[in-house]
């Protein structure tokens, strides 16, 4: 036998162990420890010449061994989540719907990797993303990989990353200041005239396109985009990022926002890789270059409008420490993000469903009007918008079965705290993260029937509650999170959707164009921690009004 076996083997079984139990985040730490360890055995043991076979063996029984290790470790009894159930890994990039096949196939708790359980019950919500619960998992180490220009992946400052629960809580003040319903109010304004802009110009194509067969083609979920980012740039900057008044997405800066969710998706999975991806530099933002111009500019000009960037930057003077110019660039880009692409999206699945199921077009286009007399009123009344019932079962609908966020709803156990009690016997060990994926949980018969794949947003109705043959489990409905990390900007998005949709179902009639097939839409939806979606190509209108 090679001398260099049995101390090869051992020396693997100990980084195992080490690694198990002290989780090192540093890239440098860890291919030291991997690169050079067997080589010091070689080199410190008395007995095998220094030859290339010597250096080959030892290597190659230290990498098998820790890598059986790992594997029988993993899959053995011993394991703190080997009680539940899961499938061998796969991959696919369709990961919502992987999500839940697996839940369908093993139930509502399933363990998806190594250390890694998803979730998809009611009762156990509370527990996870509730007030009290858990703060975020491990994949928000693995997603700082998209950091932008400007900003410093070292500065904790960022609130959509912060995993300190504390921390967490300190940087979530100045959000909820931002969002409270008397601030929501004041931004009115900036969705009136963004929608507006977004009416006016696809009007625009709709009476040049009278000319020739009399309906434009333009792809919605295009414009939707063009709307949902200018939107930002104006609520967060109280700039324009122009690309409704381009019409295009010039600069790329749709483009590469959305080239740039791919790696930090992939990242997130196994966080302890950030630093590598760093390291090839593989992150791309001009998002995070022109947050930092916009930042710089407005730090020069001075407090002079009410938005968000007055909130971030504090410029109420309502905290006690100044917000480091890191965090605010950070922090502004992490709106336009958060609050664009989800919006966009949701508007444009709606738009699809709509196409889809022309009867529930016409029903809300029936409430709209009834409302807002067409052609003499504009439905643009927040408060009235908000109390339609349709209006509101079509938003629902949508987001129900197309969430935003598909999947990674991640918390895990804090730093310390040896574990989380779930619930009876379900304890969460420290190093365990715990995921709820809204896809799979919104499509589960057990909370939404009948036909939970089903567009139906009649299921949001009153007379629904009383149809005993009807469930909605509102408790299971989740597109925005819940608890004190769920999403900020709810509200706003809400009056978003609400004006946009009832300005675009008033003033256009619409039809999928000639040839598109409607299958492409699901089929091009990638989950990349956001929904990544396709083109909606969609022929309009102007809505010809009885005299
Ligand atoms: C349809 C629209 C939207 C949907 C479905 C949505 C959904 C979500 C979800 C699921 C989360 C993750 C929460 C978690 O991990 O538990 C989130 C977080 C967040 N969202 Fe939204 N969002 C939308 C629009 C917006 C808008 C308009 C803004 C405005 C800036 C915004 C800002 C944020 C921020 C800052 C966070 C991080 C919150 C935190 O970590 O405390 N979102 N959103």
């Amino acid at each position: 036998m090679y001398p260099t076996l049995v101390p090869a083997t051992l020396l693997a079984l100990a980084t195992h162990a080490f690694f198990k139990t002290f989780e090192p985040a540093s890239l440098r730490l860890s291919i030291a420890v991997l690169a050079f360890l067997p080589a010091l055995l070689v080199l410190t043991s008395a007995v095998p010449p220094m030859t290339l076979t010597s250096f080959t063996t030892t290597y190659g029984t230290y990498y098998t061994a820790l890598a059986l290790s790992i594997a029988v470790y993993r899959l053995s009894h011993v394991h703190p989540l080997s009680n539940y159930p899961g499938p061998v890994p796969s991959s696919t990039g369709k990961l919502h719907l992987y999500i839940r096949d697996l839940h369908d196939q093993y139930g509502p708790i399933v363990r998806i990797g190594p250390n890694e359980l998803s979730i998809i019950d009611t009762t156990l919500l509370p527990g996870i993303l509730g007030t009290d619960s858990m703060p975020k998992g491990p994949m928000w180490d693995g997603r700082q990989a998209a950091g932008n220009k400007g900003t410093t992946p070292s500065v904790k400052g960022g609130l959509i990353g912060a995993r300190d629960k504390q921390r967490h809580a300190e940087l979530r003040r100045v959000w909820n200041r931002a969002f409270t319903t008397s601030a929501v109010k004041q931004y009115e304004p900036i969705v009136l005239r963004r929608a507006s802009q977004l009416v006016g110009e696809l009007k625009k194509r709709c009476e040049a396109a009278t000319m020739h067969d009399g309906r434009a083609q333009v792809d919605m979920a295009q414009w939707l985009g063009f709307f949902s980012f200018d939107f930002m740039g104006d609520f967060v900057f109280s700039e324009t990022f122009g690309l409704l008044d381009a019409g295009e997405d010039k600069d790329g800066l749709i483009g590469g926002t959305e080239s740039s969710l791919y790696m930090p998706s992939v990242v997130q999975q196994v966080p302890w890789t950030v630093n590598a991806a760093r390291l090839l530099r593989l992150q791309v933002n001009k998002l995070g270059e022109l947050a930092l111009r916009l930042v710089t500019k407005r730090l020069k000009e001075g407090s002079m409008h009410y938005d968000l960037f007055y909130h971030i930057n504090d410029e109420a003077k309502l905290e006690q420490e100044r917000t480091p110019l890191p965090v605010v660039v950070t922090n502004t880009s992490t709106a336009i993000v958060a609050g664009s692409d989800t919006t966009a999206t949701t508007l444009s699945n709606i738009i699809y469903f709509l196409l889809l199921h022309p009867v529930c077009f016409s029903r809300l286009r029936v409430e709209i009007d009834e409302a807002f007399s067409p052609g003499t009123k504009e439905p643009t009344d927040t408060t009235v918008l908000a109390q339609m019932p349709y209006l509101n079962a079509v938003i629902n609908e949508g987001l129900r079965l197309y969430p935003p966020v598909p999947t990674m709803l991640q918390r895990a156990p804090s730093e310390g705290s040896g574990g989380h009690l779930l619930g009876p016997g379900l304890f969460i060990p420290e190093g365990t993260a715990v995921t709820v994926p809204p896809y799979a949980m919104h499509r589960s018969p057990r909370y939404f029937s009948p036909d939970p794949d089903k567009f139906m947003p009649e299921r949001w109705l009153a007379d629904s509650a009383t149809n005993v043959d009807m469930v909605t489990d509102r408790s299971a409905f989740i597109p925005f999170s819940t608890g004190s990390a769920g999403c900020v900007g709810k509200p706003l998005a809400l009056v978003e959707m609400r004006v946009v949709l009832a300005l675009l179902v008033q003033t256009f009639d619409m039809r999928f164009a000639t040839g598109y097939d409607a299958k492409r839409w699901p089929e091009d939806i990638h989950d990349v921690f956001v929904m990544r979606k396709g083109a909606l190509p969609v022929k309009l209108s102007c809505r010809a009004l009885e005299a």
